[in-house]
């Protein structure tokens, strides 16, 4: 069971919205809302109700296939898609398709679990294929936007310089409360965590239940309420180190309330795995000011998966706990180790 509801409230974002162009009111909000919750909404993506709807329905059809079936898709498998329930919860089940070939990598994992006379298993490729290059075409407005809330001009000083070779790889998340789960008790869908992302795109259904962790007193858990049309997008721990904490990467949660099946994807944005995470000194303030010194993402993406604590599915560590422990091991990322 997680906390009560009388420690929760929704939280009122700003919402981007993506077919303007952007005013300076805008930018304040943003910038705002990215110190402050490391999250914000987006509107007028471009992407249809119809996209959504097709996903949901052929995931459905996935994850409704047998765990024999799942598990060939699963951590023991060579594909290693599937991470099957009771891993990060017993409620959540997840799907996990790579770029920048949405479609060979949706395709690949559908072969081996829907037969041959499944018409619809064509489509699945299609449909991811067209969903991973509309996310990246949004991943890369938005991550210029990012950089925008940093400092005047600064999409266009960094983005080449920095965020060029970023790519994209989605998760396709299930989670299926108990059926006798009454609302006076939510539990927890997905435990607390930050994203080992720059930025990540996340599509929620009506059903709700997404929440960040608040920093006021008294005030533990925001909601973060599901809006038809809005999409949300969280800063990840990458970016924050990488813009000298100005961006916070979020705690953040799923808490599932009623006995329904819930349905989100998330669209991670990262850097490439050989990049020296470095923030600029026009970014940091000057060499002096510079919290993180440069470690190699690769590194950072290790030391979440080799920590049952810090991995995705366990949930909990952080890039700080990352610095923390390179300075123990004097590999000394941060150059003042942070012990939130
Ligand atoms: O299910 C959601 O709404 C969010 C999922 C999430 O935080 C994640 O996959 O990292
Ligand atoms: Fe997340």
């Amino acid at each position: 069971m997680v906390s009560s509801s009388a420690f929760e409230t929704t939280l009122n974002l700003p919402s981007l919205d993506l077919s303007k162009p952007l005013q300076p009111s805008s930018l304040s909000s943003l910038s705002e809302a990215c110190h402050q919750w490391g999250f914000f909404n987006i509107i007028n993506h471009g992407i249809s109700k119809d996209l959504f709807e097709n996903i949901k329905s052929f995931s459905n059809q996935l994850f409704d296939l047998p765990s024999e079936a799942k598990l060939k898709l699963g951590p023991s498998s060579s594909i290693k898609t599937y991470t099957p329930q009771f891993i990060a919860s017993p409620y959540f089940e997840s799907f996990r398709v790579s770029g920048p070939d949405f479609h060979s990598s949706a395709q690949d994992s559908v072969d081996v679990v829907f037969d041959n006379n499944n018409n619809n298993r064509h489509e699945f490729g299609e449909i991811l294929e067209e969903y991973g290059k509309k996310m990246t075409e949004l991943a890369k407005k938005i991550m210029k936007i990012v950089l925008m809330v940093l400092g005047d001009g600064f999409d266009t000083r960094f983005y080449d310089l920095d965020f060029k070779n970023c790519h994209g790889y989605l998760r396709i998340n299930r989670y299926s409360p108990p059926t006798n789960l009454d609302d006076k008790k939510a539990i927890e869908g997905l435990g607390m965590h930050t994203d080992m992302s720059c930025i990540t795109i996340v599509y929620q259904d009506e059903i709700g239940g997404l929440q960040v962790k608040s920093k006021q007193e008294g005030i533990r858990w925001m909601d973060i309420a599901p809006s038809e049309g809005t999409l949300v997008v969280n800063i990840g721990d990458l970016l924050q180190a990488w813009s000298n904490d100005k961006l916070i990467s979020s705690e953040h949660r799923v808490v599932l309330k009623q006995p329904e099946n819930r349905l989100s994807i998330a669209f991670f944005w990262c850097f490439e795995d050989e990049k020296v995470i470095l923030a600029p000194n026009e970014v940091a303030g000057n060499e002096e000011m510079r919290l993180y010194k440069p470690f190699v993402c690769l590194d950072y993406l290790k030391f979440r998966e080799s920590n049952e604590e810090g991995k995705f599915e366990k949930v909990g560590f952080t890039v700080k706990d990352f610095v923390a422990h390179n300075t123990k091991i004097e590999l000394c990322t941060k150059v003042h180790p942070v012990t939130q």
